[in-house]
């Protein structure tokens, strides 16, 4: 089984990093400013579950060959140019595993290929890049979760799960990958919510009971409209797992996002709280959170754009 990661950044440096070093057949299919990056350095993790500087394979659009399994771990705002890009390494059977977090790109994929090559994936990790990009993993979680969602799976899942072992970080297959999907989609929104409109950290919002009880509205608007959407999603459980969620978060606790907006990069606004502010607008929900985190969020783009950050 072949492996082709998309992206070698926070994400997918770090799984495919950690793939690689459990003997994996893992390539890095990788943007050329990239490439040369990682042929000058290697890839380097540094992580409390050991650091490592690894020289996996690297292709770019100009190579060519077939990948079983490909592990897509791009931002939603790159996802159309890197469908395009990883199109050519796909063969009639070849799986796609999205790391993303959100859920429209399901829809963005199955649009250009067929359902059954399209698994779900989540992933459970804080991760960010050094300007060398370097990928520095902070605290203990690093899970992967994966699986079909649909019955005839283009691979069997027992061939995909092949690919997925290594004692370095966990990896899982699941049986209802949706709902891990939507459950982390919940999750994300609210603690990216918060912590890009605070500017502060899970301890720094805990301290504050008014920042608490936005948080805790932002977690019911949103569990309202995922039961919405998909009504095989209950409001109620997606509700009490986020709060215990919330609650075993470590104070120094930061959301990707937050990092991200820390150092003036681009944020996945219209792709995790504007869906599903789009959809509460579609069923006639009212999400006054909701509302709020988005629109910080498209201000912050916008000072971006026009360079006043
Ligand atoms: N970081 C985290 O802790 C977590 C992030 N997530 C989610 O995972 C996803 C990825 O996030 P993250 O890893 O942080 O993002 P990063 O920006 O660190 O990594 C994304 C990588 O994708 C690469 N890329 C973009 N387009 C292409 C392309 N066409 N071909 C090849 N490579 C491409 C970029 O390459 P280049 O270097 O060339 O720009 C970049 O290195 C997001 O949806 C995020 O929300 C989920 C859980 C945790
Ligand atoms: C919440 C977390 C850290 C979990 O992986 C995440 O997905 C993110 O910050 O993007």
């Amino acid at each position: 089984m072949k492996l082709l990661v998309i992206g070698a950044g926070a994400v997918g440096g770090y799984f495919g990093g950690r793939l690689f070093e459990a003997e994996k057949d893992v390539t890095f299919l990788v943007r050329e400013q990239k490439r040369q990056q990682l042929q000058k350095t290697g890839l380097i993790i540094e992580s409390p579950h050991g650091n490592i500087n690894i020289h996996p394979p690297l292709i770019t659009t100009k190579d060519s060959g077939k990948f079983d399994v490909i592990l897509l771990t791009t931002k939603a705002y790159h996802l159309e140019q890197a469908i395009q890009d990883f199109k050519p390494f796909m063969h009639d059977k070849t799986i796609i595993i999205p790391l993303l977090n959100g859920i429209a790109h399901l829809e963005t994929l199955e649009s250009y290929i067929p359902k059954n090559q399209v698994f779900g994936g989540v992933c459970f990790i804080e991760s960010t890049l050094k300007d060398d990009g370097t990928i520095v993993h902070h605290g203990d979680m690093h899970t992967m979760l994966y699986g079909p969602r649909n019955e005839q799976a283009s691979l069997s899942t027992n061939e995909v799960e092949q690919m997925f072992q290594s004692d370095k970080s966990t990896f899982a297959l699941r049986e209802n990958i949706d709902s891990d999907m939507w459950q982390k989609y919940m999750l994300i929104t609210v603690l990216s919510g918060t912590t890009t409109l605070f500017d502060a950290n899970i301890g720094q919002i805990k301290s504050s009971q008014s920042a608490m009880n936005v948080a805790e509205s932002l977690i019911t608007e949103v569990a309202t409209v995922i039961e919405r959407i998909d009504p095989s999603m209950d409001s109620e459980r997606l509700r009490k797992k986020a709060q215990k969620q919330w609650d075993n978060l470590n104070a120094s606790f930061k959301a990707s996002m937050q990092r991200d907006t820390e150092k003036g990069l681009a944020v996945e606004a219209d792709h995790i709280p504007g869906y599903l502010y789009v959809q509460a607008k579609a069923h006639q929900i009212d999400t006054p959170y909701l509302e709020v985190v988005y629109g910080n969020l498209q201000v912050y783009e916008q000072k971006r754009k026009d360079g006043s950050l």
